[in-house]
């Protein structure tokens, strides 16, 4: 018995309901018997959910290769660490240091002073003020808030837009973007800093790796912060200091930006059911994963206090795992906390008005907006 498959057509296979619709495609998907299911993307595609599948998938880097994953056909996220399958591990050795959560203290004034910046109104949209807020922080923590804001601002637009816009190639934006990039680490090369890129300027291709991490971290953050705004004003018994831990490892849980991972097999896999070919894509998913009813309770219930107890193994991978773990996983919990500390010392009473919180799939998963809340 091959492995089950949603309902597909014939021709185009699942490549129409993919572009219209994957969340309800994955969630088909999850509910056929089993924890794998193949899908036709063009190419054939299998996607597991279990936490066997998940540990094996991200973990044996030889088999599931990240070139020729998703990521490519995406210019901001095509190269650099994320493509990087040969020589990864010395690559984020060199990457890590100044991500780990012990340097990232050293920049948390500055991620404070730059949230500050704006004014905030007493009933805002907390989508469109996340993107603004973590723009300001990433250019605090990356540039020490040196970095031409309207710029960044044109070249992380297109990634939020839905497809096919961010797989647009955008060579006169990318090549603006570098030489500003790299007129600032030169800078930072002669005169010195302690901001991310003077660390990420030392190595070759370090502005590289900062316009792919500022690709990376700012929609997946934003769109976090906007989430997490929304559920704390749904659930205000959350909105204090205790609170804001486990309400943003919940808001990750039931909307992980990252809502999908892609690999290429490079050598056939035997499922059992079925060998899948070498190059065959092979998916895990952080959202089917964290919403399976066998491994958690109430899974579609915003339940900050479930994070009394840690998470089931392999289930819970809003920043993916093993090797290829986020390498902004501590600054984005800083820029979470630090974002979510501002509006509590600028209001204890969060309330919705009103808003479209629908989830909308498209590199990043993230709330179709507006989210308009009153802070008082
Ligand atoms: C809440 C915010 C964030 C979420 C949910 C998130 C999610 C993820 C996920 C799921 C992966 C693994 C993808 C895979 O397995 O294919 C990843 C990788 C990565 N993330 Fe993040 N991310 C966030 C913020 C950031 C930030 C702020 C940065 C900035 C440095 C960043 C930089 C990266 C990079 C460079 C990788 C590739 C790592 C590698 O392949 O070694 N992310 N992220």
């Amino acid at each position: 018995m091959p492995l089950p498959s949603p309902t597909v057509h014939p021709q185009a296979g699942h490549l129409p309901r993919w572009a219209s619709a994957p969340l309800t495609l994955l969630e088909e998907g999850a509910q056929l018997p089993g924890k794998l299911f193949t899908l036709r993307l063009g190419l054939p595609a299998v996607v597991g959910f279990s936490p066997e599948w998940n540990r094996r998938l991200l973990t044996d880097l030889n088999t599931f290769r990240s070139a020729g994953s998703f990521s490519r056909v995406v210019p901001y996220l095509s190269g650099g660490i994320i493509l990087t399958d040969t020589g990864h591990k010395e690559r984020r050795h060199a990457l890590n240091p100044p991500f780990s959560k012990r340097s990232l203290e050293t920049l948390r004034a500055r991620v404070r002073a730059a949230l500050r910046a704006e004014r905030l109104d007493s009933s805002f949209d907390a989508l469109a003020w996340a993107d603004r807020a973590v723009l300001r922080m990433l250019n605090a923590a990356f540039f020490d808030s040196d970095f031409d804001t309207r710029l960044l601002h044109a070249f992380l637009a297109p990634l939020r837009s839905p497809f096919p816009v961010p797989a647009l190639p955008r060579p006169l934006l990318f090549a603006r973007m570098d030489a500003a990039l790299s007129r600032l680490a030169r800078t930072r090369l002669t005169q010195g800093g302690d901001d991310l890129l003077t660390h990420l300027a030392r190595w070759p291709g370090g502005v590289r790796e900062t316009r792919i991490s500022l690709a990376a971290g700012h929609d997946t953050t934003t769109h976090s912060l906007a989430w997490a705004v929304w559920h704390l004003a749904q659930h205000p018994a959350w909105f204090q200091a205790d609170g804001l831990k486990p309400a943003i490892r919940e808001t990750l849980r039931l909307y992980p930006p990252g809502w999908m991972g892609s690999r290429r097999l490079s050598q056939p896999l035997d499922l059992g059911a079925e060998v899948l070919p070498k190059g065959a894509l092979a998916l895990y998913s952080p959202y089917l994963s964290a919403r399976d009813p066998d491994f958690w309770d109430a899974p579609d219930a915003f339940r900050p206090e479930r994070w009394e107890r840690p998470p089931p193994a392999w289930s819970y991978l809003p920043f993916g795992g093993g090797e290829r773990l986020c390498l902004g996983i501590h600054l984005a919990n800083l820029l979470l906390e630090e974002a979510l500390l501002y509006l509590l010392e600028s209001g204890s009473q969060l309330r919705a008005l009103h808003g479209n919180p629908a989830p909308r799939p498209g590199v990043t998963l993230g709330p179709s907006g507006p989210l308009v809340v009153r802070l008082g």
